[in-house]
């Protein structure tokens, strides 16, 4: 059993300050949607500006796919608006399509044509041809590491090769906003990271990056999180200003049966943990606690450990339910 109390910190966000930020480019107001009586977006608020990478976390069911499919005009909008570089989407469909790149869950490409057969025809869709559209395959080839996988066809592709493959195909009409609904789906920890290098790059450029995630570390890279529960938006902030305003730091106790820990140490020591996953946790800024658990756990315990609250503390204290 390990026991620590020391402050831990989670992967630091690479940029949260607003001062590098360009235009809102995309712009929410009170955005509902419902299917018959199930409302799945119930009034969301959300801008998000040129150079920014905003994440959109919740729990299945909790709206993210219903509101990616609003903003990409897939879904009419039943209440509220939005725009998109200035464009309300309601009225500029086409306009606005041509502002959009979208990467959605489900893979988008034909597995049976080859990486650059597979941008030419998304350039064909959005009427780029000849020069200028070899001239931007190139480019994305270039910038995603792919020119030397330009003749394979896409079944021989890993899953990180293909996402990158997507995100070129998302990024051939120049996209101002950029939707992605779970990019990482999928991805290895490695394929991961370089998807992350390539938002980045994206921002870096001027490109506001909207995507969803279900992994709490992914979402403490991005510039700002937003937390959806049920419809809702239920915070919205830089994530280390979320774990901030959690104060303090966390107990995380892994014991061997979560049930029995959580009632002995409520019968003991008077103290009410949640479970987190695997693990039970507690706002805790007293080291001395660690001794206790430890001594009144006994062998029943693998590691408890006081650190700083991390995006699923965020959850748990304001929805009171647990993440997954
Ligand atoms: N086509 C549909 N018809 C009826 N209800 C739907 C439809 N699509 C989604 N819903 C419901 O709307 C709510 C939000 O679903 P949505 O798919 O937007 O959530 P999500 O956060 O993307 O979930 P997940 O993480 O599982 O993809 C859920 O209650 C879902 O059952």
């Amino acid at each position: 059993m390990t026991t620590t109390s020391t402050a831990t910190s989670p992967i630091d966000a690479p940029n949260e300050s607003a001062s590098a930020l360009g235009d809102v480019l995309c712009d929410i107001r009170d955005l509902h949607h419902r299917y018959g009586d199930n409302v799945a977006v119930d009034g969301i608020d959300l801008s998000v500006r040129a150079g920014e990478i905003v994440v959109v976390l919740g729990k299945n069911g909790s709206g993210k796919t219903t509101l990616f499919r609003v903003l990409s005009t897939l879904l009419p909008i039943q209440r509220g608006s939005v725009t998109i570089d200035g464009l309300n989407i309601a009225e500029h469909v086409d306009a606005v399509r041509s502002r959009i790149g979208i990467i959605f869950q489900s893979p988008s490409l034909d597995i049976k044509l080859t990486v650059d057969e597979n941008l030419r025809c998304q350039g064909a869709l959005y009427g780029l041809s000849g020069r200028e559209l070899s001239k931007r395959c190139d480019a994305l080839l270039e910038q995603f590491s792919l020119t030397d996988r330009r003749r394979d066809l896409c079944q021989t592709l890993s899953g990180g090769l293909k996402r990158r493959v997507e995100l070129a195909k998302g990024l051939l009409h120049r996209p101002r906003v950029m939707l992605l609904d779970e990019p990482s789906t999928g991805l290895d920890p490695g394929a991961r990271l370089s998807l992350w290098d390539a938002l980045q790059q994206l921002a870096n450029d001027g490109v506001a990056v909207l995507l969803t995630t279900h992994l709490m570390e992914e979402a403490a890279k991005a510039n700002r999180v937003i937390l959806l529960d049920q419809g809702k938006k239920i915070a919205d902030d830089a994530p280390s200003r979320l774990r901030a305003d959690l104060g303090g730091g966390v107990l995380t106790i892994v014991p061997d049966d979560l049930a029995d820990a959580k009632a002995i140490l409520k019968r003991e020591l008077n103290l009410e943990t949640q479970i987190v996953g695997e693990t039970l946790r507690m706002p805790c800024d007293a080291p001395e606690i660690v001794a206790k658990v430890s001594e009144t756990l006994g062998d029943a315990v693998q590691s408890i450990s006081i650190g700083r609250p991390n995006l699923e503390d965020v959850f748990v204290a304001r929805t009171g339910k647990q993440f997954q």
